[in-house]
């Protein structure tokens, strides 16, 4: 499996700094060819992690998860490439390109009011009725050690990198990268980049202990969750800082990555890219020494009817 990264050279508004992006939309996983596609996020890598670590007997009645609609195609392909059932969990407001990737896989999608409560309510129900083993989308070991291979590709690929930018919502993904790129490089900094109107994690580090928000608005549809036992100590003692941004420069980055990158970059992934063209960013005199900053484009799962609304916003 393996994303490409690239260099965007004198893109930013950073003369001294050089912005490597890792493009981690179609994991070239040769599994994933024989699909006939990429699955389009990050995500895959925890799930198939996770679904092939199942004993013979946990693996019998398949897998379940609730999910805003990434994780939840991932482990539908990765169940698809094991041969067992999957069971998805999604809000009826899941963007309709996310559900009919879950279907494409043949995952079976249970649609749920789009509240954290009924996803975990539905998800309860179908894991009695199925027997299914439940494999969430973040706080888990085995999602976070497969997330943590975009950095070991990452820092193979790119070993100056000095400064990492990661998506955060359940803190899988960037809890993966920080052990994972600290192991390698303990000097490595490692930033999350977290929308304005679902800034826990923020609120999270700000304050020292976790923060869950009753509701999130942001265009950024997979990145609404909250920290888990797991990732939150993670994201406590391995993350050097938060980086919140508008919807507006999320939009606007998402418009850099289609006009000038070419890429396909869903909101909740060129969240990072936003983090990093953004005064918060920019003015820390605590981040004034990052020159090489990896970015991860963690997902290209886009409604383009939804990118020409927003950008039609502008
Ligand atoms: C495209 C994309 N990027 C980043 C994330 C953040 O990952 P995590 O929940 O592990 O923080 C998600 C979903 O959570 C996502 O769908
Ligand atoms: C939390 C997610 N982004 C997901 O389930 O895809
Ligand atoms: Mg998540
Ligand atoms: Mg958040």
């Amino acid at each position: 499996m393996g994303g490409q990264s690239g260099v965007i050279a004198d893109f930013s508004r950073f003369e001294e700094i050089t912005l490597t992006y890792n493009v981690d939309l179609m994991p070239n996983h040769p599994q994933t060819e024989d699909c006939g596609d990429g699955h389009g996020a990050f995500k895959l890598r925890g799930a198939l992690n996770a679904v092939f670590s199942l004993d013979e007997k946990q693996a019998t009645n398949g897998v379940a998860t609730h999910s805003s609609g990434n994780h939840a195609a991932a482990l539908a392909l990765a169940a698809k490439l094991r041969g067992i059932p999957s069971y998805l969990v999604l809000p009826n407001n899941a963007p309709q390109f996310k559900m009919d990737n879950v279907k494409r896989y043949g995952g079976n999608v249970i649609l749920c009011d789009p509240n954290m409560k009924s996803r975990e309510e539905t998800a309860r129900k179908v894991l009695n009725e199925t027997g299914a083993v439940l494999v969430p989308s973040s706080n888990d070991a085995r999602i976070i050690s497969g997330q943590g291979t975009v950095a070991l590709e990452f820092l193979d690929e790119v070993p100056e990198l000095d400064t990492l930018i990661v998506p955060i919502s359940g803190g899988g993904l960037i809890s993966g990268v920080a052990i994972a790129a600290k192991s390698i490089n303990p000097t490595i900094r490692v930033l999350g980049a977290e929308p304005k109107g679902a800034d826990d994690a923020a609120q999270s580090k700000a304050s020292g202990s976790v923060i869950t928000l009753s509701q999130t608005n942001t265009i950024a549809d997979g990145l609404r969750a909250s920290l888990g036992d797991l990732t939150w100590p993670i994201v406590r003692d391995f993350v050097d800082g938060i980086i919140t941004v508008s919807d507006i420069e999320i939009i606007q980055a998402m418009r850099s990555c289609y006009e000038i990158l070419k890429l396909a970059v869903e909101p909740s992934a060129a969240v990072a890219l936003a983090a990093v063209m953004s005064e918060n960013f920019k003015g820390n005199p605590d981040w004034k020494d990052s020159r090489n900053v990896g970015i991860v484009l963690s997902g290209g799962n886009v409604d383009l009817r939804y990118l020409w609304e927003s950008l039609n916003k502008m």
